[in-house]
């Protein structure tokens, strides 16, 4: 809709009105184009604002109507009549201008923004392109650069960029509506034509073959494989070179191919998938909006290594002051200068001034006595970790959260050492914690509403995506890890190097191949973890280590290089050669090769070719596998929580929606028949045994998602 108001005697002021974002559904297309006809029929009007209700603009086209039919009138020819009308149309861009929002104020004569207003072209990002004229009209305001950026990135901008740039004409800190009525008032009667951006002519830089060779390069680089950036990047350059009608079209053309695409699908549906994910919901009818979370003031984190001080960095960004413990006065100075460091580099970035006075650096666990919440960031040691519970129950006021941020330990057995099982919660963040998007929330069977609702906020708070996940070895995403590199592994002992492998997950878009992620992560990290396990100790014979462990297949391979020393970067060596410890270019080595051989040799395994196909399609389908089984137990709520565990956390593809997602699209049959034949092959790996909801699924004809858990006969669901 679009209301139609008359305001100062001439100026037609159009608001649209579409909660929550006044995004451009059919009803507000045709609100807007028959209110624009209306005023420019007026004779009394000389001049018009569009404008949003409640303070925003518009949030573009209405994502929700992509998978339906085309309705109502469409938004090229309506901004099209817009710019070639004859009275002055301004717009006052409040809280946000995005993609059909953007480019409907880039149809109108002039732009005003508010100070604190956001701009961008973010349709890339759903699997697009600006095609409402977008790609033609920005790089005739701005130059092919700077409008190659924005829509090929789709980064949202400050209203103070966004003037700079020349997108608007003025930016506003007082009200953004009344300062257009007063731009509008002020131009009525000067020539339009000037102000019509598809006469413009785009500004042309002196290298544009080098300008888009660059590009796309990047975009290359950022999303391996994703279509959209190309796209856009096509659409831009058509911009360089076509006369705006001609562009237009080579715009629609584009965007044709990119609408029905898979990409398209699978991220419009990672969109909805995010923002679901923060719509918890446990099975005691406890819920987001019905739970109340606790205001968080003050926070401590307890352990200064890695993990910790990710997580002290984001607290403190988020301006939660923090007490950060350590136990030895080495590890606290190399953590506060760790810390220090990162806060001073990010406000050095961001022109401020770095928060340092909100963070205290101690060595005595007394000092939390006062905080709101606690996030505990030591060893992954259910000894060590139970000391520090049993501690903070004696040291924190009564009612304090207490976090942890374990990787896959069961958080219900920390909180029995506790004096409040109900306050204690998972809070399992990923590496770097200030940079890694993902928070999964692990919901003990006894964390309270209230406790749950004041992780998942926090983490929101922090710029987080918080996932609800249940409470059992490895939690979702390290549950269904270390199924993934067991195939990588398996693959190796038949045949496959490590960059072979790495190729081929690449290749299907994760950003970095499984072997490359573990040698960046340390080798030894899991080799304790099996240890833990007792998958490696004294009965394993040294010098030819058991192919079969616990009862299943066992790959020794990763154990006898971390015996060699081979931890990966931070080693020099690992699945990879490196130019000095901690190096970053990972080489082939001609040493892994030939332990490979050796080792098949020794365990007189032939080795095969193996197909990129198989490759991903054990690494991809087991992860899936597994995340039915995740469903079938209770342990995420939906498909899309675990989806978006794997975007978030684990570098999967967005353009390829999550390991669930993917197996949809795929077809479900398809993955069965395929599982099936590799576990025919390998009948000692379990785990490439279709799971039960799977052949469920398959039974019931493939259901679309949404049904999938009315196929689930869980008993003892977390979530
Ligand atoms: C020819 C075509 C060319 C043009 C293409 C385009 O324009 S493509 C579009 C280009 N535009 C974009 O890509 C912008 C996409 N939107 C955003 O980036 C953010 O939502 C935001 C920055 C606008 C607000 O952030 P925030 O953290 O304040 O809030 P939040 O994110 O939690 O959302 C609140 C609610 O609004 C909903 N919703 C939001 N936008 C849309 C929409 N366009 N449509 C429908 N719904 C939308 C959202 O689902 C959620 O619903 P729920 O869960 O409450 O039922």
């Amino acid at each position: 809709m679009a209301q139609y108001a008359r305001t100062k005697g001439s100026i037609a002021l159009i608001t649209l009105t579409n909660p929550p974002v006044n995004a451009l559904s059919a009803a507000v297309r045709k609100g807007i184009t028959e209110a624009v006809a209306r005023a420019f029929k007026d004779t009394r009007v000389k001049a018009v604002v569009l404008c949003g209700e409640n303070g925003k603009f518009c949030g573009g086209a209405d994502i929700r109507e992509f998978a339906k039919a085309m309705s109502g009138p469409p938004l090229v020819p309506m901004i099209h009549a817009i710019e070639a009308g004859e009275k002055p149309v301004v717009a006052a861009i409040e809280e946000m201008a995005l993609g059909g929002g953007l480019e409907l104020a880039l149809g109108c004569h002039y732009r005003v923004a508010h100070a604190k207003a956001r701009l961008g072209l973010p349709e890339v990002t759903l699997g697009l392109l600006p095609a409402a004229g977008g790609t033609q009209r920005l790089p005739r305001l701005t130059g092919i650069p700077a409008a190659l950026d924005l829509i090929t990135t789709g980064r949202h901008i400050s209203a103070q960029e966004a003037l700079k740039l020349g997108i608007v004409d003025r930016v506003t800190e007082g009200n953004a509506v009344e300062a257009a009525v007063e731009l509008a008032l002020s131009v009525v009667g000067r020539p339009l034509a000037p102000r019509r951006l598809s006469n413009h002519a785009t500004p042309l830089p002196a290298d544009l073959d080098g300008v888009f060779e660059e590009v796309l390069v990047q975009v290359k680089r950022r999303a391996r494989g994703a279509m959209a950036p190309v796209a856009c990047a096509k659409a831009v350059r058509a911009a360089a070179e076509l006369p705006y009608s001609r562009g237009l079209e080579c715009e629609r053309e584009l965007m044709n191919t990119l609408f029905t695409s898979g990409q398209a699908r699978a991220l419009q549906y990672c969109f909805f998938a995010q923002r679901a994910a923060g719509k918890w919901s446990l099975p005691n009818g406890a819920r987001w909006d019905n739970s109340r979370p606790r205001a968080v003031h003050t926070a401590g984190v307890i352990g200064l290594g890695t993990m910790g001080r990710g997580i002290a960095v984001c607290l403190v960004k988020a301006g939660i002051s923090v007490v950060a413990v350590e136990t030895e006065e080495k590890q606290l100075d190399s953590g506060r200068r760790a810390v220090r460091g990162m806060l001073e580099r990010d406000a050095k970035r961001r022109g401020v001034t770095a928060p340092l006075h909100m963070i205290t650096f101690t060595l005595s666990m007394q000092q939390l006595r006062d905080v709101d919440l606690v996030i505990e960031a030591v060893f992954e040691d259910m000894a060590l970790k139970k000391s520090v519970f049993a501690e903070l129950s004696r040291v924190c006021r009564p009612n304090a959260l207490l976090c942890t941020n374990t990787s896959g330990l069961d958080v219900d057995e920390l909180a029995s050492v506790t004096d409040r099982p109900p306050l204690v919660v998972g809070m399992h963040f990923f590496a770097p914690a200030h940079v890694m998007k993902l928070l999964e929330v692990i919901c003990g069977p006894r964390s309270s509403p209230e406790t749950v609702a004041t992780a998942m906020t926090l983490g929101k708070r922090l710029g987080k995506v918080s996932v609800a996940v249940g409470n059992c070895p490895g939690f979702v995403g390290n549950r269904m890890l270390k199924l993934y590199l067991d195939q990588a592994h398996f693959l190796l002992e038949e045949g496959a190097s490590p960059e072979q492998v790495d190729q081929a997950l690449e290749e299907f878009g994760f950003a970095l191949g499984i072997f490359k992620v573990a040698d960046l992560s340390g080798l030894d990290i899991g080799w304790r973890v099996r240890k833990a396990a007792g998958l490696i100790g004294p009965d394993v014979d040294p010098k030819f280590p058991s192919r079969h462990r616990q009862g299943r297949r066992y790959c020794p391979l990763p154990d006898l290089l971390c015996e060699q020393g081979r931890l990966g970067q931070k080693s020099g060596r690992g699945w990879y050669l490196y130019d000095s410890a901690g190096g970053k270019e990972a080489r082939p080595d001609p040493a892994i090769s030939s332990f490979l051989q050796e080792y098949r040799l020794r365990y007189g395994i032939s080795a095969r070719r193996i197909t990129e196909q198989e490759v991903v399609e054990r690494c991809v389908f087991v992860l899936a596998n597994e995340g039915f089984r995740i469903l079938e137990d209770g342990m995420a709520a939906a498909p899309e929580d675990i989806d978006m565990v794997y975007v978030f956390g684990y570098g999967w593809p967005r353009h390829r929606g999550g390991p669930m997602f993917h197996a949809a699209q795929v077809g479900l049959a398809t993955v069965l028949q395929r599982l099936e034949f590799y576990h025919r092959q390998n009948p000692d790996i379990p785990h490439l045994q279709p799971s039960t909801l799977l052949r469920r699924l398959v039974g019931a004809r493939s259901p679309p998602m949404q049904q999938w858990k009315q196929h689930i006969r869980s008993i003892n669901s977390q979530l």
